[in-house]
Order: C-alpha cells, then sequence, then structure tokens
C-alpha cells in the first residue's frame, strides 16, 4: 500500500488541476474546427504508441474537434517487400515502386495498418471509418515526374495530388465520425479533357507519400491545423546534432533550409510547407515517439515538437 501525506496529495492535485486549465483556451479556441493529422510508421512503432494515439483522436472528436486522420506505412511495407523478396529502395525520400510493390502497399496500408488504427479507435466507440484516396472519389494523382531539384526523375507508380474531393469526408465529419485515410490514389491521365473538373482516370492506382497526401487534405478542407508524427523530437537546424531543434519558423525559413535536408524529413518539411502556403494557419511535426504527443501539441501553451507558421504571422 502506498501512502501520499497531505502535502504531496496537495501538490499533485494542483498541478493536475493546472495541466487541465492550460488546456482550456485551445479547447475554446480550436473546438469545431477541423485538424488533419499525418500518422507515420515510425511513430507507430508499438502497441502502446499506437493506443495513446488513438486515444488522442477519440479526446479532440470528444472536446468538438474535427478530427480526419491520414496514415502510411513505410516500415510495414517494407517489412512485406522484403517477406515476398519484392526490391525497393528510395529516391529524394520516395519508394520507387513497381506494378508488383503497388498491389502489396494497397493491401498493407487499406488492408493492415488502416484496419489496425480503424480497431484502436473504435475501441472507444463507433468513431473511425476506414478509407482510402480511391474511395468515395475522395484524391486524384499524377505520377511524379521530376525530382525536388526539377530534374526528370522516374519512379515508377508514385503519384502526387491534383485533387481532392472532400464531400464524402466532410459527410462524415458532420455526423461525428472520424476519418482514417490511407495514401494511395487513383491516377488521373495525363491528358485531361473533362471540362467539369473530373478528370479521365487511367485504372492505375499510384502510391502517394503520406505526408504530401495529408497536407493536401488539410489545405482541401481549410483545416485549422495540421500535424505530421515522426520518430524525431521535431525538425533539426543542424541535424543530427541534438542541440539545434528548431522550435518554430516561417514558411521562408523552412523554404530556404528544404535543400538542406535528407530522407523522410523532405516529404515531410515540404508538406507542412505545402499546408502553410495553402491556408492552414499551423502546421506542426512532433514526435510520435512521445506518448501523447498530439494532445500536447494542441492542449499546452508551448506545444512540443516544430511549428511552421506563414510568413508575417504574428499570432500567438
Ligand atoms: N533536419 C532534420 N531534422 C530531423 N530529422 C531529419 C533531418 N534530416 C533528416 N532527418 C531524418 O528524417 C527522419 C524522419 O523521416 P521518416 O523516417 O521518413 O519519418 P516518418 O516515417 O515518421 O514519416 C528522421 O528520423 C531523421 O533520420
Ligand atoms: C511514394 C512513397 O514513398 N510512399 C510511401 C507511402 C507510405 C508512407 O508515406 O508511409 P510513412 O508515412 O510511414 O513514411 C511508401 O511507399 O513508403
Amino acid at each position: 500500500m502506498t501512502r501520499l501525506s497531505d502535502s504531496t496529495r496537495y501538490q499533485t492535485a494542483r498541478s493536475k488541476a493546472e495541466t487541465l486549465m492550460e488546456a482550456l483556451p485551445w479547447i475554446q479556441r480550436y473546438a469545431g474546427s477541423t485538424m488533419v493529422f499525418k500518422y507515420g510508421g515510425n511513430a507507430m512503432i508499438n502497441d502502446r504508441l499506437r493506443r495513446a494515439f488513438a486515444e488522442d483522436i477519440v479526446f479532440l472528436r470528444h472536446v468538438g474537434i474535427r478530427p480526419v486522420v491520414v496514415h502510411g506505412g513505410g516500415p510495414q511495407i517494407s517489412t512485406m517487400l522484403d517477406s515476398l523478396g519484392i526490391h525497393s529502395e528510395f529516391r529524394d525520400g520516395l519508394r520507387v515502386t513497381s506494378e508488383e510493390a503497388m498491389s502489396v502497399i494497397r493491401m498493407v496500408l487499406t488492408g493492415q495498418v488502416g484496419r489496425e488504427l480503424v480497431g484502436l479507435i473504435n475501441a472507444h466507440g463507433p468513431y473511425a471509418v476506414g478509407m482510402s484516396g480511391e474511395d468515395a472519389g475522395l484524391l486524384q494523382a499524377r505520377r511524379v515526374r521530376t525530382g525536388s531539384d526539377g530534374a526528370p526523375l522516374d519512379l515508377g507508380l508514385v503519384g502526387t495530388v491534383t485533387r481532392v474531393n472532400t464531400l464524402a469526408v466532410e459527410q462524415l465529419l458532420d455526423i461525428g465520425k472520424i476519418p482514417v485515410i490511407a495514401s494511395i490514389a487513383p491516377e488521373l491521365a495525363d491528358t485531361d479533357d473533362a471540362a467539369a473538373g473530373l478528370g479521365a482516370l487511367t485504372g492505375q492506382v499510384l502510391n502517394v507519400n503520406a505526408d504530401t497526401a495529408a497536407a493536401e487534405v488539410a489545405v482541401a478542407l481549410g483545416a485549422e491545423k495540421f500535424v505530421a508524427l515522426t520518430d524525431v523530437e521535431g525538425l533539426y537546424a543542424d541535424w543530427p546534432d541534438r542541440s539545434s531543434l528548431i522550435s518554430s519558423l516561417c514558411a521562408t525559413e523552412l523554404r530556404e533550409m528544404l535543400p538542406s535536408l535528407e530522407s523522410g524529413m523532405i516529404p515531410k518539411m515540404r508538406a507542412a510547407l505545402r499546408a502553410v502556403e495553402g491556408g492552414v494557419p499551423r502546421a506542426s511535426i512532433v514526435d510520435g515517439r512521445c506518448e501523447h504527443s498530439s494532445l500536447l501539441e494542441i492542449f499546452t501553451d508551448t506545444g512540443i515538437g516544430t511549428e511552421v507558421t506563414p510568413d508575417g504571422d504574428d499570432q500567438t
């Protein structure tokens, strides 16, 4: 049996109350707003973290926020491709995708990673609805033809989102559901003759990096916030120097840093930039290895991780 002294009990209670009260202005500010969360493979490395993320999303819904989850699953895809003996490599932070790999990617994202996340959220109530960019015409993509340096680049069946049809997502949000979206998208034909804006589809499905898909969804929904979970504390000015963590930076500062970034940080920070340039007021990169990082980012005064703001923004 553990007994606490009166003064310890009082101090613990006071600090819990302070934490709850710190959340109040943020709950008031964000009630009714839409937030898009990019949940990545490296932030879903164990059951405890996966459960904590699902709890955060359910918490947000219950304080009146409209959360949308766009998920990746890079490590899970790599494991499955390896076990099937299918070679894959990354160029410019993106997976070179053959037809054979694409069918595995579609299966892993929609049939494994998405299903599991839907199950974890729905352990708290019937909220999550799993979908992919193929469902209800949610996404359309075109093949990536150039790299981040502008030079021609052939990545196979890799796409970049060109259109988001938000109707299905908004309808789900309106009835209190939580959309959980896998980052694959039908391919739009290069010659698109549809005057109505709905392009001709090729029948092919493309592999879309989940950070970039999530940013496009956030922009199209007019989200109040875009949060990408990853496996580092945030963006480092001088990676891997751990003392160079950046707590906030504006769009211009980020644009200048982009050429110096490596590996998975390239699509992640390009996505954050795309979100704020597309009208999302705040984009954050947070450490998915820290339990409840999403709640800490949204409901504490300092937040955690790295926040990207539009140029000239002086909001606090
Ligand atoms: N400047 C930087 N700051 C932080 N991480 C960086 C930086 N440059 C490269 N990285 C690498 O990017 C990784 C995050 O990308 P990635 O593993 O693809 O994320 P996720 O799977 O969570 O989407 C980090 O673990 C780190 O190794
Ligand atoms: C084109 C491309 O690279 N697609 C990614 C899609 C999954 C993803 O983005 O997963 P994470 O967020 O876990 O990295 C891939 O095949 O790994």
